[in-house]
């Protein structure tokens, strides 16, 4: 590893500490060198306040000149919520900026860089790339699509059964895989299941963290009939705020009551094949909601699928066999005749979580 590859992951260890709490700006990590030393280092750490690199700069105060800005996505040009940074590199004294990857705003996308190219600094892009683009895979599938990024997480025995025959399903995974899930429960905007989960776990969906702490994402139940009972733990919105996405034609009485417990509703027309997940994505992203982590169950994975809404996999796979002929498995509802009709996905990690492991893989 040379000394930029050590600079830039140090900026994006930096950057990772605030993930899932930036929403919806990406997370940034800044560090300035000047002769070998660490003179400022800086992080966003909440949408709306300074970006990375304003603190990185206040922390160098004078040894920002002649030193090296090492940031892990391309200085920002736009006036946003705060000032451009390209404008803050551009008059900072700095000699040299060294940049992980451009930002996909259309807002900046390579102005920022421009800005400080055409100030005579030199400039280097490129620099631990990919990594940068996977801690920020977040937010620029939001700049490319307008979309929310969906990441389908499941928990299944090794012989792939959600379920027993009879539903049951507390535990498949042990205590460790599911604190991992709370994690990433805090770090998404919302959380959507179907209302067949709602119905069979009756599930709060909250974040609850052993350490306390943590928020809880905004809850979206699949309900097209409006079969939520009224006294699902989902409709107690003093914990969670929660949207059911259902049909303009669902009871309109029913309706009435949910929303005086403060329930709110997204109409979504119904296609041939179920509601229209496409364009709940885009209304979900008008809302704010950056990430939805799909819980499940296996009809509601199955149509997202199906659709090809899903931009990520964690599998949780517990070493436990079910068997069972009408064990629920994690995409049923999605069948195809041939293997090669087959949706590809690629593998990029194994974790293990007490006697579980997670797999992360992502579509093709
Ligand atoms: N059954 C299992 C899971 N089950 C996930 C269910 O779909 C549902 O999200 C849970 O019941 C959520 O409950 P609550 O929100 O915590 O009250 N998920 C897991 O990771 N492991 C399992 O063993
Ligand atoms: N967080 C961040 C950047 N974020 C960029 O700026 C946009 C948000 O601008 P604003 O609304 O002013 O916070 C965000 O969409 C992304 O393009 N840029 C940077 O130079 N450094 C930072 O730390
Ligand atoms: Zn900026």
């Amino acid at each position: 590893m040379n000394d930029d590859q050590y600079y830039m992951k140090l900026a994006l260890d930096l950057a990772a500490s605030a993930k899932g709490k930036t929403n919806p700006n990406p997370v940034v990590g800044a560090v300035i060198v000047k002769d070998g030393v660490i003179a400022g280092t800086g992080i966003h750490r909440k949408a709306g306040e300074p970006h990375a690199e304003v603190h990185a700069f206040k922390m160098a105060g004078e040894y920002a000149e002649g030193a090296t800005l090492y940031v892990t996505l391309e200085p920002c040009s736009h006036y946003g919520k705060t000032p451009p940074c390209a404008n803050l590199v551009r008059e900072s004294g700095v000699r040299r900026v060294v940049v992980a990857t451009q930002d996909p705003n259309p807002e900046v996308a390579g102005r920022g860089i421009s800005i400080i190219k055409d100030a005579g600094i030199e400039v280097e892009v490129g620099v631990l790339e990919k990594e940068a683009q996977r801690l920020n895979e977040r937010f620029i599938h939001n700049m490319l699509t307008d979309r929310p990024f969906v990441i389908s997480k499941y928990a299944m025995t090794l012989d792939g059964k959600l379920a027993t025959h009879t539903g049951h399903s507390k535990w498949i995974t042990g205590e460790d895989s599911r604190h991992s899930v709370h994690l990433l429960r805090d770090e998404v905007d919302a959380i959507l299941v179907g209302i067949g989960t709602v119905l069979a776990d009756d599930p709060s969906l909250t974040t609850r963290l052993p350490e306390g702490g943590g928020k809880n994402p905004i809850r979206i139940i699949l309900d097209s009939e409006l079969r939520v009972p009224l006294d699902a733990k989902v409709v107690q919105v003093s914990d969670a705020k929660t949207l059911i996405v259902t049909q303009e034609n669902a009871p309109a009485d029913k309706m009435d009551l949910l929303r005086e417990k403060g329930i709110e509703f997204i109409f979504v027309p119904k296609n041939e094949t179920g509601l229209n997940l496409k364009a709940l994505m885009e209304e979900l992203y008008k809302k704010g909601i950056t990430d939805v982590l799909l819980e499940g169950g296996s009809e509601v994975n199955a149509s997202f699928l199906r659709e090809g809404l899903i931009d990520k996999y964690l599998i949780y796979i517990a070493p436990k066999l079910l068997g069972g002929r009408n064990s629920l498995t994690p995409y049923t509802g999605m069948n195809v005749d041939t293997m090669d009709e087959a949706m590809d996905v690629s593998f990029s990690g194994v974790e293990t979580f007490g006697e579980d492991i997670r797999i992360t893989a992502y579509p093709k």
